[in-house]
């Protein structure tokens, strides 16, 4: 169970500038995050991950405290460890797709398993540069799951991908998130997208 509690004074936000999450999610379960465009969704996502810190509440996932703002405890992100998909994907320019999963895990047999279900095993030497927008996406989806991470925070993870590719990969992220027992947060705008995955979803705003 991760429970989430907490406040965050957002810099130049028109009308709402106090960002509030109140919300337990499920372990294993799959939430939707909505709101309009600025109203907080990547904040929220980096106050989880460790990366930006909450002015107020506490953060408890698996019954360990990560944060807590009056108890002025705050994990690190290398504490913490999610897998976590950015928007605009923060590949390195220097690594192939192959180092950027072996950066990650040495579990070959998983790396090849993930490559085949980012349909990129024939891309492995490729640097970013080198990939599609869609095939770059996928090396980030691919590389936040390279850790087996028991929560995955990813911001728009499908944006750049067709109606094929992206239903295919949801199906197959689907039975990778239940045989690592992953909890995922998606901000997703597309509200076809997760219909029939997601079981819950947090309206941000
Ligand atoms: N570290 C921070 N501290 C306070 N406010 C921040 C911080 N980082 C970003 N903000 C502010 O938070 C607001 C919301 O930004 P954010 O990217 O979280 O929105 P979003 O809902 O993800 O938007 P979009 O859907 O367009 O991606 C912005 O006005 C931004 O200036």
């Amino acid at each position: 169970m991760i429970s989430i509690d907490i406040e965050k004074k957002l810099k130049a936000y028109k009308g709402v500038d106090v960002l509030r999450v109140k919300k337990d999610f499920a372990t294993g379960s799959i939430t939707r995050i909505t709101g309009p465009s600025g109203v907080g969704k990547t904040t929220l996502l980096k106050m989880i991950a460790g990366l930006i810190t909450p002015d107020a509440g506490r953060i408890v996932v698996d019954g360990i405290t990560w944060f807590d703002a009056s108890q002025k405890i705050n994990l690190s992100p290398q504490q913490r460890m999610p897998g976590f998909v950015f928007q605009d994907y923060a590949l390195f320019p220097n690594m192939t797709v192959q180092q950027h999963l072996e950066y990650a895990t040495k579990n070959t047999a998983w790396i090849n398993r993930l490559l085949t279900i980012g349909k990129l095993e024939t891309f492995t030497d490729h640097k970013p540069e080198y990939l599609s927008g869609g095939q770059q996406q996928r090396l980030a989806i691919l590389r936040a799951l390279a850790i087996k991470p028991k929560l995955l925070l990813m911001d728009e993870p499908f944006s750049a991908l067709d109606v094929k590719m992206k239903g295919d990969l949801i199906a197959d992220l689907q039975v990778l998130f239940k045989e690592i027992g992953a909890t995922a947060l998606i901000v997703s705008h597309n509200p076809q997208e997760l219909d029939r995955v997601s079981g819950d979803e947090l309206e941000v705003g």
